[in-house]
Formats: C-alpha cells, structure tokens, sequence
C-alpha cells in the first residue's frame, strides 16, 4: 500500500504544515501536523476543555463505532519550546492520504498548553519519530508509521514541504517527480528516538564551503533552523545591522537588508536554502525589523534542522535496518 496527502501551510510565514487525516467511522477529517521530531499522536477531542479549543476541529470518540478506549493509559508530552498536552487513550481507524491503519493509538487532549489553543487551524500531531520516544504509559503506543509498515511497499515515507505553498507526504513509496537526480542518504541514529543525522558542512553565501559534521535532528514539527552559534554568528555577519536581540529571543534584522543564501552538505551533496526562507518574518506586522529563519541551537541542547532547512530539499525518511535519511533536490 501507499498514501500521499497535502502539507498545507498554517499561516502566511509557514508557522507549521497541517494535513487532512480521518479518524474513526464514520470518518472524522482533522488538519493535523505531521511531526518528526516526536512520537505522539494526539488531537484535540471531546474530552478537551472548551476553553482550550480555540476554532480547531476536534475527535468525538462516542461518535465512532470503532474506537475503543485503551483502559487505564494516558500521556503527557512537553515540546522543546515549553508547549505541551496530555490525556487519555483511544484505538480507532486512522487513514492518511488513503493508507489505513485499524487500532491506531489516539491520543485523545484533556489538557493542551496556551500555543496549541491559539494555532486554530492545527487539530493535533501525528509523530512520527521513533515509537521509543512515545510517552503512552504504563504502555508505550506505535506510531502511524510504524502501524503502516507491513502493508507499505516500501519502508519509507517522504516529506515535500514548500515555502508558502501547499507541498506533501508520502507513505510507502518514492515519487521520481518530486526531485531531479538523485537521492543521497546518510545514516540516522535511532536513540533516543529521534531521526538524529549530521550535516558534512555548511557555506555562508558565496563562501567557502566548511567541511565540518554537525549533528542534530530532521524535525518537520520545527519551523526554524536551529545550528551552533559559531556558524549563526557567521551568517549574519554579513547581514548589516543584524543583530541577536535578548528582546526577541533571537537574531533580527532591517527586513530590507540582502541575506545571504545558507548551504548546507549531506554527505557530498549541497543543498542551498534561498535568503527568502531566511528572512522568516516581520517582529510585528507594522514592522520594518524581521526576525531570522536560522537561529542558534545553543540554548536547545541539539541542532534542529527545521521546516526552513527541510522546505529546501525533497527528504526521505527511511525505516529501513538500519534506518537513514535521504535528501533530493527539487
Ligand atoms: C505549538 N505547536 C503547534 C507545536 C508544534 C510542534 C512542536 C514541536 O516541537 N515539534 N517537534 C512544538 C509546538
């Protein structure tokens, strides 16, 4: 079997990617992220308060003939930028872009952190990190991924997100139109759970390509690049009048100024992010400072390779043994 749905981009700055997903039967369709930096599926739901649903869509368990309850099992998750949820567990039928899973784990919201409540377009996350990371107790649930990889024809699932555009995933097949020639994979370190691979290097504009690993994580769920401060401070040196704001948390800049490019190596191959995907976004609509798309990692523990990273190549998640992740250009 295969599958292949939309990534739609939540907002104009492309925040996050939500894609339609059914749950239950009859099926109910929510706009849920696809996340690979972590291994829960949970949505919001009847049991979340209706002061913490905010416009989202929610799954109503009663209302399906299939779901059952997975007595005496709940969960609580934390993101790397403090938001969280938790609650209680049910299994129902789960289709993404028509692949089917029966006796998926659903994670159903009784509590959700003030940042889900406002994204009111996304419903929940599908993760679809390694099922180590899921944090199900006293019994720790499978991801969708993992549920689909019998019935797929391959072991692989893809991610085409575009910069404000509507890109997609793939399950259980490689789609030839989606890049130009070929795809170079490198190896994933599956513990603790997450698709943690290196980067051969980078190069700051027109600059000389710096052979160095960097290692850190494919994460679809994160909208920025997060790398060392030593390559961040680089980059925007030679921005004029950047600066890295302890008021905004970050590296901003005259939205007017000339960025340049970012590249980074997978293996020997090069992919190049367009100076666009890092002049990320105005600090407030009316103003003339903007906000970087590549920020430092040191505060995170880990580099994350974000949607601005990921936006800039076709990626390929393998499931393979040894799992590895491929990157293609487009
Ligand atoms: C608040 N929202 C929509 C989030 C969505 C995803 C994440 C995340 O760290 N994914 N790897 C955090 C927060």
């Amino acid at each position: 079997d295969t599958g292949s749905a939309a990534a739609v981009p939540i907002n104009e700055v492309d925040i996050a990617y939500v894609t339609p997903v059914t749950v239950g039967t009859p099926p109910q369709t929510l706009m849920l992220d696809l996340d690979t930096g972590s291994s829960d599926l949970w949505v919001f739901s009847s049991l979340t308060p209706s002061s913490q649903v905010r416009g989202q869509e929610i799954y109503s368990p009663a209302k399906s003939s299939t779901s059952k309850l997975l007595s005496g099992h709940t969960w609580s998750i934390r993101y790397g930028d403090g938001s969280g949820s938790r609650g209680t567990v049910y299994t129902d039928n789960f289709t993404i872009g028509g692949l089917e899973v029966e006796s998926q784990a659903v994670q159903t919201a009784q509590e959700v952190s003030s940042s889900f409540t406002q994204e009111q377009s996304l419903d929940g996350l599908v993760g679809l990190g390694f099922s180590t990371l899921n944090t199900v107790r006293p019994s720790s649930q499978l991801t969708f991924f993992d549920n689909a990889r019998p019935k797929l024809d391959e072991e692989v699932f893809t991610a085409d997100l575009k910069y404000h555009a509507t890109g997609s995933y793939d399950f259980g097949f490689i789609d030839r139109a989606k890049y130009t020639g070929n795809i170079t994979y490198t190896p994933v370190q599956q513990s603790p759970g997450y698709w943690t691979h290196s980067l051969s290097g980078y190069a700051v504009g027109s600059g000389a390509f710096q052979s160095t690993q960097i290692q850190g994580i494919s994460d679809t769920g994160t909208t920025l690049l997060y790398l060392p401060t030593a390559i961040v401070t680089a980059y925007y040196r030679q921005v004029q009048g950047a600066q890295n704001s302890q008021y905004y948390g970050g590296y901003v800049f005259p939205c007017s100024s000339t960025l340049p490019t970012f590249t980074f190596g997978i293996e020997g191959a090069r992919f190049t992010i367009p100076a666009s995907y890092i002049n990320y976004t105005r600090i407030s609509p009316t103003s003339s400072t903007c906000y970087g798309g590549l920020q430092s990692s040191s505060g995170l523990g880990i580099n994350i390779f974000g949607d601005v990273a990921l936006k800039a190549a076709f990626v390929v998640f393998s499931g393979t043994n040894p799992p590895r992740i491929g990157f293609g250009t487009k």
